[in-house]
């Protein structure tokens, strides 16, 4: 399995990136629009947050899911026992936010939302009929003005040593939601899992943009555009005194929006909420 970058602006961009995203389940994207000056900025003011005491007054709200998650709850990866070696932020335009943060955060969420929209809209125009009869609307209007869609800042703290012997800095594991747009992040680690079992480094180049497909497109399109398995492994010898930044923004349709004839968007969410026992 290949995983090639995609030049956004190349005539065949639409088509080249959707047949990545069906042979995989994740498309690479370069010379997109997203800038990079305002990814970089955001990694540098959230390393700051992390490494602040400041975080602790934005715990998360457990209803609602806004805000800081620490280490302590961090996720267990479905079917896995050890909780990941992380702490992230969830960012809602609706939910907690440090204030001098707020603005870049919202900044990028308009921005990464802009584009995932004109992705959708690719996915679309190439689904093949079959599939797309079984699409209840237009992709791209299931996550219109979602309240749902999420902007994920997650720390991977460096490694002490002390770590469980399993445990990784994300287990294997499929995402939840539609798309998940994922700029490159600050240190590599990011790995998909191919057809064959094998492990794949996802190309981690300075300004890539990555895309991936989650369990609510697969149920939408019955099975035809794969939520394919990715990690994040840790690093090796130097390394593991590095912190490592990413900001996954998963896009979310609207609550009331018909996956299939098991789901709503609604009701796949709180099945794989309970799941991960975060709720
Ligand atoms: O940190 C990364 O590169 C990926 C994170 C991820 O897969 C997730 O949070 O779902
Ligand atoms: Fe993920």
């Amino acid at each position: 399995m290949k995983l090639e970058a995609v030049d956004f602006n190349a005539d065949n961009a639409a088509e080249l990136f959707v047949e990545s995203l069906r042979e995989t389940g994740f498309g690479v994207l370069r010379n997109h629009p997203i800038q990079q000056k305002m990814v970089d900025d955001i990694y540098t003011s959230w390393q700051a947050f992390f490494d602040s005491e400041e975080k602790n007054n934005f715990v998360y709200n457990k209803g609602t899911q806004d805000g800081f998650f620490p280490s302590t709850v961090s996720e267990v990866a479905k079917g896995h026992k050890k909780k990941d070696i992380k702490e992230y932020f969830h960012y809602y335009p609706w939910g907690q936010c440090p204030a001098h943060l707020k603005q870049q955060l919202a900044d990028y969420y308009a921005a990464a939302g802009n584009l995932a929209e004109t992705l959708l809209g690719w996915v679309e125009q190439y689904s093949p009929e079959d599939v797309s009869k079984l699409y209840s609307q237009t992709l791209s209007s299931m996550v219109e003005n979602s309240e749902q869609t999420l902007l994920r800042v997650l720390h991977y703290p460096p490694l002490k040593g002390d770590e469980e012997p399993d445990a990784i800095r994300a287990a294997a594991h499929e995402d939840i939601n539609l798309l998940t747009i994922l700029p490159a992040a600050n240190e590599p680690g990011l790995q998909v899992k191919g057809k064959d079992g094998n492990w794949i480094d996802v190309p981690c180049d300075f300004g890539n943009l990555i895309v991936n497909i989650g369990d609510m497109l697969q149920e939408a399109s019955g099975g035809y555009f794969p939520s394919t398995t990715h990690r994040v492994i840790n690093p090796q010898g130097a390394d593991q005194t590095k912190s490592r930044i990413s900001l996954p923004l998963f896009l979310h349709p609207n609550p009331d929006v018909v996956l299939s004839e098991r789901h709503t968007a609604k009701s796949y969410l709180q099945e794989r909420l309970r799941e991960l026992g975060v709720i």
